[in-house]
């Protein structure tokens, strides 16, 4: 049931770390199961697993990191485990915005925010606030997210911008259409070089579908409550094994 990791030392290529990383942290639930916890005790310990590989993207030289908190789909699991996740913004902020500052991240949140609680818009705007003037690691959180949300949303906006005369239909292209993502905050790094899921499921489940296009995937067997900055290293060296190519030859 439980794997014990061989402990070994893997060398990265510090000229070539991925610099976007989006991670669907997946894992949680049943890592709590098997243990006979409640879920929400799986959504605690990964919570604080956010704030290890926090640090250590950014200790790596990562400059976007995107985590998936929240889908809009999520909004179907029991009241009582959607009340606890929205707290966990709040949570998260409450303890490691000094962190966040002192290691020189910036905070970004994409996502239907406004649909969120009051207080967890709050805390949102205040980390936001708090982080405004850092210039390192972009920390990205999804937050009732969805990409094919996201897609429609950009599509609605392309198409005001015609009818108001702003826009001419010939002109909308790739970089129009990426320009009106969630993701466009990201600025040159929008698009993910990296997307890892954890847990073993090989599923994109509505994240990124328009910006991963070019992306490698890892799929890491260990489920997120477990993940350590040795499995992130580990899906780094991955991404780096592999020859990247952008659809030439
Ligand atoms: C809903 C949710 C769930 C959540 N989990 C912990 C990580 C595993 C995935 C599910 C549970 N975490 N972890 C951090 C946040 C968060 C989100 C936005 C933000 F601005 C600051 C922190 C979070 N949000």
């Amino acid at each position: 049931m439980f794997k014990f990791k061989k402990k070994t030392t893997t060398e990265l290529d510090y000229n070539n770390i991925p610099k976007h990383i989006a991670i669907i942290m997946d894992g949680n639930g049943r890592w709590a199961q098997q243990r006979h916890l409640p879920r929400i005790a799986g959504h605690k310990k990964g919570m604080n697993v956010v704030k290890d590989i926090t640090k250590a993207a950014s200790d790596l030289g990562v400059k976007a990191l995107t985590l998936y908190a929240f889908s809009t789909e999520n909004w179907k699991r029991a009241d009582q485990e959607v009340n606890y996740l929205m707290d966990l913004p709040e949570k998260f902020f409450s303890t490691f915005v000094p962190d966040l500052v002192k290691n020189n991240v910036k905070v970004n949140v994409m996502g239907y925010v406004d649909q969120l609680p009051k207080s967890t818009q709050n805390a949102i705007n205040n980390a936001i606030e708090d982080t405004k003037d850092c210039d390192g690691m972009i920390l990205n959180f999804a937050l009732n997210y969805g990409s094919q949300d996201e897609i429609v949303t950009a599509v609605q906006n392309i198409a005001k911008k015609v009818s108001d005369g702003i826009l001419n239909v010939e002109d909308i292209n790739k970089e129009v259409v990426s320009d009106n993502l969630m993701t466009s905050s990201l600025g040159e790094f929008a698009n993910p070089d990296l997307l890892i899921r954890t847990s073993g499921e090989e599923r994109l489940s509505n994240f990124l579908l328009w910006q991963v296009a070019y992306s490698e995937f890892v799929f890491d067997d260990t489920k997120w409550p477990d993940y350590t900055k040795e499995d992130l290293i580990n899906c780094i060296a991955k991404f780096q094994g592999r020859h990247r190519r952008f659809g030439g030859l």
